[in-house]
């Protein structure tokens, strides 16, 4: 039912770029959960901004690539619930951005993300509480996979539990050399609850997410290449800008997918999503209609015009 919705809604999208915004924001709501699920939004939003502390930092910029920062140091960019609201409205601003061509996710100050904030996972520990923020989360990491951007989560050092999660609500993952992916959730007497491991299954298969779930194994840069997580390893350096060199990295990396004008990269996120998502007889559908966006279009007609040659 969620995909047949996904598909109308994708549907009614096409005949215009903005409109595809306009789809997610409708989707935002309850993308995946909505009021008739028992979930208000509004009222979760509340109930995690009493767990305040760190933040998440947008910079959109003008190549068309955004870095979305999960900014927590203190806590090894655990995710507070205020971070949590932080995340979902970024989501949102993203969703709006028609310039915008790809995204990178990364952590602050050398690590990726230490999941929840365990403080508050304790305080929000009955299944009431927690089936919320579940909720709230799966909405929020699932609106971030489908944003019409082309994605790449940059894991430096730790990307644990929830942590782990996020780097699969990206299209991509590039790994340091020294950086671990680990879903430790086993260890934590649970099992990803923030999408992670229905994404995982999609990206390494269900054989290797089995045993990453159930061993709660360390993926580091060769075994993630290996099993197809990760997508390229970065080079740390030890100059004192490291930071910056990796991030560079990452925008160097990301920028022979995104080259060209924005309506033809969002477009062909597109049809990966849908793809991706819906039954093959639905995808056809999407794809027809989202070619209908670029057919006789500016570039298309530029392209068209210069003879180019694909060499
Ligand atoms: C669905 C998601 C899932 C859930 O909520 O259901 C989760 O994500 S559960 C959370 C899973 N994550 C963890 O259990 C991480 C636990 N932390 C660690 O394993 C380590 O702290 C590590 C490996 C991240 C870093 O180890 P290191 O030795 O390098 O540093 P410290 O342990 O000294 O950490 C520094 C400082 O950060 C605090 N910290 C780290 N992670 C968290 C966290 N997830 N929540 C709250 N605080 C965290 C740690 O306690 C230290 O604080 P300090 O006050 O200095 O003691």
């Amino acid at each position: 039912m969620v995909l047949c919705a996904l598909r109308r809604e994708l549907l009614k999208s096409s005949s215009s770029c903005g409109s595809w915004a306009r789809l997610l924001q409708r989707r935002s709501s309850g993308c995946v959960y909505s009021s008739t699920h028992d979930f208000t939004q509004k009222e979760v939003r509340e109930k995690l901004q009493a767990f305040p502390g760190g933040s998440i930092d947008l910079l959109k910029q003008d190549s068309g690539i955004a870095v979305l920062t999960i900014n927590n140091p203190s806590r090894m960019n655990a995710f507070s619930g205020s971070m949590m609201v932080e995340l979902e409205e970024k989501v949102s601003q993203l969703e709006n951005w028609s310039d915008g061509k790809g995204l990178i996710v990364r952590g602050a100050a050398g690590t990726f993300c230490s999941g929840s904030d365990l403080n508050a996972v304790r305080a929000l520990s009955n299944p009431e509480d927690g089936m919320k923020m579940c909720m709230f989360m799966q909405n929020a990491l699932t609106r971030l996979l489908r944003l019409p951007l082309i994605s790449v989560a940059l894991v430096e050092g730790k990307a644990l539990g929830g942590g782990a999660e996020l780097t699969t609500a990206c299209d991509f993952r590039l790994m340091t050399s020294d950086s671990v992916i680990q879903f430790v959730h086993k260890h934590m007497g649970l099992v990803p609850g923030w999408g992670g491991a229905a994404r995982l299954v999609h990206i390494v298969g269900s054989q290797s997410a089995l045993k990453l779930l159930g061993g709660a194994l360390k993926v580091d840069f060769q075994y993630g290449l290996h099993i197809g997580l990760a997508d390229g390893v970065l080079e740390a350096s030890q100059v004192q800008e490291d930071a910056e060199t990796l991030l560079q990295q990452a925008e160097n990396w990301l920028s022979r997918y995104v080259k060209g004008p924005a309506p033809v990269i969002q477009a062909v996120k597109k049809v990966a999503v849908s793809g991706r998502e819906l039954p093959l007889s639905d995808a056809l559908r999407t794809e027809k209609d989202v070619f209908g966006t670029v057919w006789g279009g500016p570039a298309n007609l530029q392209a068209l015009a210069s003879k180019s040659k694909h060499k």
